[in-house]
């Protein structure tokens, strides 16, 4: 947490660089570092998706390379969306953290608190998954529950109980339904989230914010990945994201 609200100060970002690498191997590797090196200075954080390196040839490896290939002040949020039991998602702890040296990772929350906690070390964060990007998501997520709210009212709500206690629990809230984010954000006021959708998914921007934003105007890493990997340049697709982010917040946020 401290190593993400440091790096959102210090580069005034709240952009969150996805790394979901398609193409050959030889081009993979060398898109990769380009990407990495040309968007830095414009990422609050780093995004890669587990399942873009494991459908790979050595893609552990790729995705060990990778991380060391990002500057240690940024952190990285491997995009995993574990959820086993506890024994089992304490191996995927040790191979997210220990294996692959991500500072955080996403979480999915159905089976329970035991699937979540053993992620919750306390120098790492967790992403819990609330209410996804993807439309069919609503088919489950959107379930009204007789207590009132929807079932992704409900991981939220769970996730936010457990942050009391550990003080390093986010939420992953996609940018397509600005309506769940105001709703999340009204139960979880201090909790970072996630927020994929932006770009090739046609999330709305400025709404995200409007709906999502706490009130210092921190609280929210908007992600985008392809927009960025399929760019001529991502250096200016990055650049183009960030200050469209920083065009709609709040001036005192990052005054
Ligand atoms: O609700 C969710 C949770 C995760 N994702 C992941 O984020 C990126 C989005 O990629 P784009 O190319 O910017 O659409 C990808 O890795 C997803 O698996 C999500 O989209 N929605």
């Amino acid at each position: 947490m401290n190593k993400l609200t440091t790096r959102v100060q210090q580069a005034n970002s709240l952009l969150c660089v996805g790394l979901d690498p398609t193409g050959d191997d030889a081009f993979v590797a060398a898109r990769l570092r380009e990407v990495i090196a040309q968007t830095a200075e414009f990422a609050a954080a780093f995004k890669p998706n587990l399942a873009f390196f494991l459908s790979r040839e050595n893609g552990v490896a790729l995705l060990r390379d990778t991380v060391a290939l990002i500057p240690k002040d940024i952190p990285v949020i491997l995009d995993g969306k574990f959820g086993d039991i506890a024994n089992t998602a304490e191996h995927y702890a040790q191979f997210a953290y220990d294996r692959i040296g991500a500072d955080a990772v996403t979480v999915n929350p159905y089976m329970g608190d035991d699937a979540i906690v053993p992620f919750a070390r306390p120098d790492k964060m967790v992403f819990v998954l609330a209410k996804t990007s993807n439309k069919p998501a609503h088919s489950l997520q959107d379930v009204a529950l007789t207590r009132g709210g929807y079932v992704s009212d409900l991981a939220a709500r769970v996730s936010c109980e457990l942050d009391e206690h550990h003080h390093n629990i986010g939420l992953v809230v996609g940018a397509t339904d600005a309506a769940a984010i105001a709703r999340v954000r009204e139960s979880c006021p201090t909790q970072w989230f996630l927020v994929p959708g932006i770009g090739a998914q046609g999330g709305d921007l400025a709404a995200t914010l409007h709906a999502g934003l706490r009130v210092d105007g921190l609280g929210l890493l908007i992600n985008t990945s392809r927009a960025i990997w399929q760019a001529a340049d991502a250096g200016i697709a990055a650049r183009t994201l960030f200050q469209q982010i920083n065009d709609l917040r709040p001036v005192a946020a990052h005054a």
